[in-house]
């Protein structure tokens, strides 16, 4: 145990407690990019923020992606990966690679650090219990030139029947991206997309994409462009506007979907700043940025939550 000066200890206590009143025993989906799992430090960071959620009483689903590390075994392996509009082209041998990456090693390291951290937390993925009920996407028009994405899947239903009952046991659910088709056939779907959706099945409170870049910008390349609050209106104007590109844009349409579903706040925020999930959670200090469906129709109370 660390040894601090006790009446801060308290006072931290005591301004967190109005925030645990409030969120306590409401969903919320957490979904970390697998550039946080690349190193031990930033995994421990994020999975020790995780544990506070969960142990003082928040119901919380953690979504993981891992999209370095299949790009790196897909590599390895002599495969070139191949990634439109922010979504890797998945071909036979990608989609095998996709599953033992996902559900194999990202899932399982997660699960292991959640031990150290005292987590009663399962691993699942879309396939698991009918979690994530998917179709193959056909070719698709992306900028005028069409793209066969492979064994990528569009959710057509969630049924979170299997999320629901874990959480109601006191377990969190790490889930995996990778989901199926009625079939059985494997199909890889972007981790943003799979938060989204599943946010919106549990009408959760907050989705929170936590991602390597600081938050939406305005201009990628300028650092001081970071856009703190915004709505579906300000996304699509960015998004017109040309400012998304890249892992952006499939991060766009899964805010937008996520809140249409019934999230009510979504904040997209760097797993690079340390305490950023406790910061944005139990204080007024938020340090992306938020997405409501509209600014004006808040009322002056709940834009200080
Ligand atoms: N307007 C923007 N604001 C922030 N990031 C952007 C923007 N447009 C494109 N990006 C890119 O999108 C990336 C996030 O997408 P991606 O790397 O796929 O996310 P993750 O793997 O965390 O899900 C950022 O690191 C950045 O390079
Ligand atoms: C279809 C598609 O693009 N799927 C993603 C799934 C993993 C993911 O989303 O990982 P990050 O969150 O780390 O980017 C992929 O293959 O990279």
């Amino acid at each position: 145990m660390l040894r601090t000066d006790p009446s801060v200890a308290i006072r931290a206590l005591r301004s967190a407690a109005p925030y645990i009143r409030m969120y306590k025993g409401k969903v919320f989906v957490i979904k970390a990019s697998g550039g946080v799992f690349a190193d031990l430090a930033s995994t421990r960071t994020l999975i020790e923020q995780v544990a506070i959620l969960h142990q003082v009483g928040i119901r919380v689903v953690l979504v993981h992606g891992g999209g370095p590390q299949l790009t790196q075994i897909q590599e390895s392996l002599g495969i070139k990966p191949q990634i439109v509009a922010g979504r890797r082209v998945t071909d036979e041998k990608s989609i095998e690679v996709t599953s033992m990456v996902l559900n194999g090693l990202v899932n399982t390291q997660i699960l292991g650090i959640c031990r150290e951290f005292d987590i009663a937390a399962v691993g699942v993925s879309g396939v698991d219990a009918g979690l994530v009920r998917a179709h193959k996407r056909p070719p698709v028009n992306v900028e005028g030139t069409t793209v066969d994405y492979g064994f990528v899947g569009d959710i057509d239903l969630i049924d979170a029947k299997v999320l629901q009952q874990l959480l109601d046991d006191g377990l969190m659910p790490v889930v995996s991206p990778v989901s199926a088709d009625d079939s059985g056939q494997l199909l890889n779907i972007n981790a943003d997309t799979v938060a989204a959706a599943i946010g919106g099945a549990l009408k959760a409170e907050k989705l929170m994409l936590c991602t390597g870049a600081p938050g939406i910008m305005e201009a990628l390349d300028d650092p001081r462009s970071i856009i703190s609050y915004t709505d579906l209106q300000g996304l699509k104007r960015l998004k017109d506007q040309g400012s998304l590109k890249d892992g952006m844009l499939p991060k766009a349409k899964a805010i937008e979907d996520a809140i249409r579903g019934g999230v009510r706040r979504v904040h997209v925020m760097s797993y690079k700043s340390p305490d950023s999930i406790l910061a944005e959670v139990f204080t007024n200090e938020g340090t992306g940025t938020l997405v409501v469906e509209n600014i004006s129709a808040l009322s002056a109370a709940e834009q200080h939550e």
